[in-house]
């Protein structure tokens, strides 16, 4: 293996994170905590990885010829991105002439778009999904909402975090839905997917871990969404055997499509043994925030050996562990945070603060993390401590 370089100097190993939110500001520290020379990208100054990062630039990464100025100009060792929205289409095209994409530029295609994904997991894998449709227009959406039939989710073929997503229970809801899902996706105006809603008993994210002896699994992460978007998740989600194992085989199915190195987390909705294939991030959850308190190695650090080519010889739990996203509505700029005194005042608690600068609309600004004696105590702790925070504009 190549010897590691000295951040700033000519032989420096760079890697170039674009997106700089939450989960690239832990990806950031535990690269810079082996030395490595980070630069951090994303869409506007002072973003959470910008934070920590040795430098950083502020382009609109979905514009190809902005993105592909900046990679050259940076020549850096490795491309992590961190977000969905970027022009992947530059970054197919880098990696031919010898670019190097985490895990590849083509999983970060795929991924970008969930007819990608969803084809390649049901169409081409076989892995059980829930029913399906793409539509362009109103009348495409009227069909499919015939075919899928109600309750039906529908969102945006590009977007995250729920944005532009909405559960429809009856044809009231029908028309708002579409009119949503038209404004909320990051492309604007456009496709949508239809599926048919799932009744699950509860839904898990099985980070993955592909690096360089093979692919080994964390326990499996419980959480609960609301609005598309995550309030808390926990560690480990109790399952059956018949149930870890299917997870661990679609999990390894689809991974191993997309191929590379890195952490994945794998979306698995589960209603008595059957387990279904929801989506994939190639690269760390939200939902994993919770690893910061419940292993070793974070999906962070898991994530910084397995893009670096470094051994993984063990993941070791540290007992049953939470997370709770800390949100915060409004508009304005700098916030300030009150009750961190009494957030932090249970053992076993922590909180990370994502200094983001300003607020508009919902956003989540920081997050508490847990450890008790089982799930449901460290979950409720975690909910204490963010409960005990109040963000101030
Ligand atoms: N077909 C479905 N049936 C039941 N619930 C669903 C379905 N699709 C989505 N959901 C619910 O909405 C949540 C968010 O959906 P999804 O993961 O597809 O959105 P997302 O915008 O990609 O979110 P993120 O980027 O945070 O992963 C899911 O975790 C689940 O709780
Ligand atoms: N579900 C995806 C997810 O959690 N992504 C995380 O949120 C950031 C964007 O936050 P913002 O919308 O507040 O800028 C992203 O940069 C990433 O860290
Ligand atoms: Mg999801």
């Amino acid at each position: 293996m190549k010897p590691f370089g000295t951040p700033y100097s000519d032989h420096a190993l760079k890697v170039l994170l674009l997106g700089a939110g939450e989960l690239g500001k832990e990806v950031a520290i535990e690269l810079q905590r082996l030395g490595v020379e980070v630069i951090a990208v994303d869409r506007y100054a002072h973003a959470p990885a910008m934070q920590v990062a040795h430098r950083s630039h502020v382009i609109d990464m979905l514009d190809g010829n902005a993105l592909r100025g900046l990679i050259e100009q940076e020549r850096p060792d490795l491309v992590v991105p961190e977000i969905e929205a970027i022009h992947t289409p530059t970054l197919v095209e880098l990696e031919k002439g010898g670019l190097k994409v985490i895990p590849t530029a083509r999983a970060a295609w795929l991924t970008m778009d969930r007819e990608g994904i969803r084809r390649l997991a049901a169409e081409q894998l076989g892995l059980p999904t829930s029913p399906y449709r793409f539509c362009d227009t109103d009348a495409d959406y009227r069909e499919a909402v015939a075919a899928i039939g109600y309750p039906f989710v529908i969102k945006p073929v590009m977007s995250s975090s729920g944005k532009g997503q909405s559960t429809v229970r009856d044809v009231a809801g029908v028309q708002q839905a579409w009119d949503y899902a038209q404004s909320g996706g990051r492309a604007g105006k456009g496709r949508v997917i239809v599926e048919g809603f799932v009744p699950f008993d509860y839904e898990i994210t099985l980070l993955t871990v592909r690096h360089r002896d093979g692919t080994c699994f964390c326990a499996p992460i419980g959480h609960r969404q609301e609005d598309g978007d995550y309030r808390e998740s926990w560690q480990p989600q109790p399952m059956n055997e018949a149930a870890l194992a299917d997870a661990q085989r679609q999990a390894e199915a689809i991974t191993s499509a997309l191929g590379g190195w890195g952490v994945f987390g794998v979306e698995f909705f589960v209603k008595g043994d059957s387990v279904i294939f929801s989506e994939v991030s190639p690269r760390p959850h939200d939902t994993g925030l919770v690893t910061l308190i419940s292993q070793d190695l974070s999906e962070f650090a898991l994530h910084a050996r397995a893009i670096l080519g470094l051994p993984i010889p063990a993941i070791r739990q540290l007992g049953p562990s939470a997370s709770c996203a800390v949100l915060m509505e409004g508009e304005g700029r700098a916030p300030r945070y009150h009750g961190i005194d009494e957030a932090l005042a249970e053992p076993d608690t922590q909180l990370r603060i994502f200094g983001k600068p300003e607020v508009k609309g919902r956003r989540r600004m920081a997050v508490t993390l847990a450890r008790d004696n089982d799930i449901d105590a460290a979950t409720a702790k975690a909910i204490r401590a963010a409960k005990a925070i109040r963000i101030e504009l």
